[in-house]
């Protein structure tokens, strides 16, 4: 009897795996199967959510605004009446991004150079913010710098290239204008770009993982310090949302982009517009009571990831109900 039931659940735990198997690699196919089916319940909108003239009159800094999600930022927050600073390293890109974002919003973006890693350069970009729109309302942390490598293959200037671009570069804008704001008597509202592996740590971007987590805990502490001076600090953890300059340092060949939309229940990656919305929801006047808040727009992926039982979504309902019957028959422990 015994043998039989050990037979039974062998025989069960095979069929369980082997159809699990089969399913994981149809999800992993060519066919993005998964993308395909639960993504048409979560359509991404890409118009701006806020109500025109929700920025009017005011001022924002985006750091790293010329690419990528920095550039959808600014283009949303230009589209709704705010006049925009960009700042990197890149003043072609720059320039550029913000000739065509003004021209399409009819709102000044102006292109400022600088490399956050120097706080003189910081010191310097502040002074010409200054002088061309007074000190700014909004400033968003954007700029970053990632690669995916081994630890054990990491120079200490690599370490110290993401750790300063990430952690100092944000720490260098925020005081910076943090003092000046201060002196002024001005309010702001803070918010900075991290990830969603800031929370948990990651193998294989530690120093990025190491340097948001870094931003965070800044964050929050200003939160609470600094809200006497009428600024706002809050923090949106991205999933992944696919730019060029992301992608072609996290998932250089593109076979990760399957394995993680497989693993996200909204099935499909985020876009630059929908970040863009959150981020001019979380800087507007809208969000006056939000400070200190950290906040995952990952299409689900982190609790995905984190949950042990969440391979269990690949159990058939015929599987189940063997599973089941399995479980009733245990009697005691
Ligand atoms: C798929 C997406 C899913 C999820 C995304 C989740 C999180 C995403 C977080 C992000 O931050 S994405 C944004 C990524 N964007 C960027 O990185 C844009 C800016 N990046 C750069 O400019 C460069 O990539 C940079 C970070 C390397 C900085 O450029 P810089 O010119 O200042 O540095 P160097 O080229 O001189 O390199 C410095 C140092 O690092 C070593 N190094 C560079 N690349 C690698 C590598 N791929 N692997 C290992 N080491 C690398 C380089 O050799 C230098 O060290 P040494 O002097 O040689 O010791
Ligand atoms: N895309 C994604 O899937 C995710 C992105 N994120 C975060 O979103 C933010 C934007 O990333 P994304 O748009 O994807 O990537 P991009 O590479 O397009 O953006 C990074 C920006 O940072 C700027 N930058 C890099 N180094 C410096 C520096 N030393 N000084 C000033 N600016 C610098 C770059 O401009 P330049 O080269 O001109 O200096 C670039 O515009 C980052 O904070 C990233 O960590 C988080 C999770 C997921």
């Amino acid at each position: 009897m015994a043998a039989r039931v050990v037979g039974r659940t062998g025989r069960l735990a095979a069929v369980v795996r082997s159809s699990a198997v089969r399913l994981q690699s149809r999800l992993h196919g060519s066919t993005g199967l998964r993308s395909g089916s639960q993504a048409n319940f979560f359509p991404p909108l890409e118009d701006a959510m806020l109500p025109s003239g929700s920025f009017n009159n005011r001022m924002a800094l985006i750091t790293g605004g010329g690419t990528g999600l920095g550039r959808a930022m600014t283009a949303t927050l230009s589209q709704l009446g705010a006049q925009c600073i960009i700042a990197s390293r890149k003043l072609d890109v720059l320039q550029r991004t913000a000739e065509e974002i003004s021209s399409q919003t009819g709102n000044k973006v102006h292109a400022v150079q600088c490399d956050v890693r120097d706080p003189q350069a910081v010191s310097q970009c502040v002074d010409q913010i200054e002088a061309l729109t007074g000190l700014p309302d909004v400033i968003i942390n954007n700029a970053a710098g990632n690669f995916v490598c081994p630890s054990e293959r990491l120079s200490p200037n690599a370490w110290k290239t993401i750790t300063d671009i990430v952690l100092n570069g944000t720490a260098f804008v925020t005081l910076e204008l943090g003092k000046r704001l201060i002196q002024n008597q001005k309010g702001a509202s803070f918010l900075a770009i991290t990830t969603i592996y800031a929370e948990s740590g990651s193998g294989f971007v530690v120093p990025s993982a190491s340097a948001k987590a870094g931003v965070e805990a800044l964050y929050k502490s200003l939160a609470a310090e600094w809200g006497r001076y009428g600024h706002r600090f809050n923090i949106i953890q991205p999933g992944p949302i696919r730019t060029k300059g992301a992608f072609s340092r996290l998932d250089p060949t593109g076979a990760f982009e399957k394995a993680m939309i497989d693993r996200i229940p909204t099935g499909r990656l985020g876009t630059p517009a929908e970040i863009a919305n959150l981020a001019a929801y979380v800087s507007s006047n809208y969000a006056s009571w939000m400070s200190g808040a950290v906040i995952r727009f990952d299409g689900g992926e982190y609790v995905s990831l984190a949950g042990e039982f969440n391979e269990l979504r690949s159990v058939t309902p015929d599987q189940w109900k063997l599973l089941e019957a399995m479980i009733r028959k245990t009697k005691g422990s």
